[in-house]
């Protein structure tokens, strides 16, 4: 068995839940959901069907040091059995708990950036204690969503490759944004900046509090991921980000305060892109690791016949340019959204199923 908590049913939490329900496998049983505030655990597996209503009446608060001792104890005597977190937060809080998970037996799987881009000090103990402990950590929709590209980029290294270069745009919001905003078709006006960035939230495709999307910083961190798992020592402190959200902006105590004042930015957005298109140029938010020229992640014009400027939707494209692949080997796709994402989160945990031997 796989026995599952999952640790913040929002948006990308609820449609996990969804996902594994649908696929009926008889190996995953969910012993654990909590979010910020409560929590529900049951050894024998909850209800998929009404966890939502019986979250919401728990009246037990959250402990994720219980939640923990909780769902390892499931698992505990049981061979064939592997308990796993599904960490479905963007909390830091949440992040640091990993190597004492880890340490408990816990396997862990997710999306959330904040582990694998912070301190690097954290990522050698997640590292460390998963393989004193055994277990196991997959974290592929931290960049691109459900798109393979961690699984890759390992390979590509695992396998004696050499990076020469790993350049592309990864940031669903962005992507939607520039693709709609700063069109190469002529033909296409384009609504303002601020209404785009309003559609991207409703579409679930950006961070929860949108300036993280705007000011680099997730781009940022997923650069810092692609760069690790590649064997470069880079840290978020060291990386030059281009923040996008005008001076007068960043001062925005609240999301909704910064969502409300955003319109105010549409003609600073209006004239960089005429900028742009004067040039023949489209703007793309860009990141880019080079083990030699250094990592970079920023706003830049890209003339009409790259292939950055044909991507459509919330597409995310990353191209590995290495010694087995100088042309360079290209993945794109859908890179936000919470179905992508959730994919990215359950093929991972197919892989500890097959490391079980469960399927
Ligand atoms: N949207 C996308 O396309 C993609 C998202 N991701 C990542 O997925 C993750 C989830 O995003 P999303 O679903 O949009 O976020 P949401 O804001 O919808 O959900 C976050 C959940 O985390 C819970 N939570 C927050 N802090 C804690 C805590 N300390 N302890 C327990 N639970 C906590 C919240 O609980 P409460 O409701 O009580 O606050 C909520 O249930 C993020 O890390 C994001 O970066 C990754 C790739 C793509
Ligand atoms: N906000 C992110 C979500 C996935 O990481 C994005 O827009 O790409
Ligand atoms: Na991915």
């Amino acid at each position: 068995m796989l026995n599952l908590a999952i640790v913040g049913p929002g948006l990308v939490g609820s449609e996990f839940i969804a996902q594994i329900t649908r696929a009926k496998l008889p190996f995953v049983r969910i012993v654990a959901i909590s979010n910020s505030r409560r929590m529900l655990l049951n050894a024998n597996g909850l209800s998929p069907a009404s966890w939502t209503t019986d979250l919401a009446a728990s009246s037990t608060q959250t402990d994720l040091a219980e939640l923990a001792r909780h769902t390892a104890s499931t698992a505990t005597g049981t061979p064939g059995t592997r308990s796993v977190i599904v960490d479905c937060t963007s909390s830091e809080h949440v992040a640091k708990q990993y190597p004492n998970w880890l340490g408990q037996g816990l396997s862990i799987v997710t999306p959330n950036k904040k582990a694998f881009s912070g301190d690097s000090a954290l990522w050698k103990d997640i590292f460390e204690s998963a393989k004193k402990s055994k277990s196991l950590v997959y974290h592929e929709s931290t960049v691109g969503a459900g798109l393979p590209i961690l699984s890759t980029l390992k390979d590509l290294v695992e396998t004696g490759d050499s990076i020469s270069r790993i350049e592309g745009i990864f940031s669903g919001t962005l992507s939607y944004l520039f693709n709609n905003f700063s069109s190469p078709s002529p033909t296409v006006a384009s609504a303002s900046f601020s209404s785009i960035v309003t559609k991207a939230k409703s579409l679930g495709y950006t961070e929860p509090d949108p300036r993280d999307d705007l000011n680099g910083m997730d781009v940022a961190r997923k650069v810092v991921i692609l760069a690790r798992v590649a064997g470069l020592e880079l840290d978020l402190k060291t990386l030059e980000v281009q923040n996008i959200v005008p001076k007068e902006l960043q001062s925005a105590t609240s999301a909704e305060e910064f969502m409300k004042a955003l319109p105010s930015a549409d003609k600073h957005f209006d004239a960089l892109n005429e900028e742009a298109r004067k040039e023949g140029c489209v703007l793309r938010y860009v990141g880019c690791v080079d083990p030699v020229n250094g990592c970079s992640v920023k706003l830049a014009k890209y003339p009409l016949s790259h292939p950055f400027a044909a991507l459509t939707g919330s597409d995310n494209i990353v191209a590995f340019t290495t010694s087995y692949f100088p042309s360079p080997l290209i993945i794109q796709g859908a890179g936000a959204g919470a179905a992508v994402t959730s994919f990215g989160m359950f093929s991972d945990l197919l892989k500890i199923a097959r490391v079980n031997g469960l399927c």
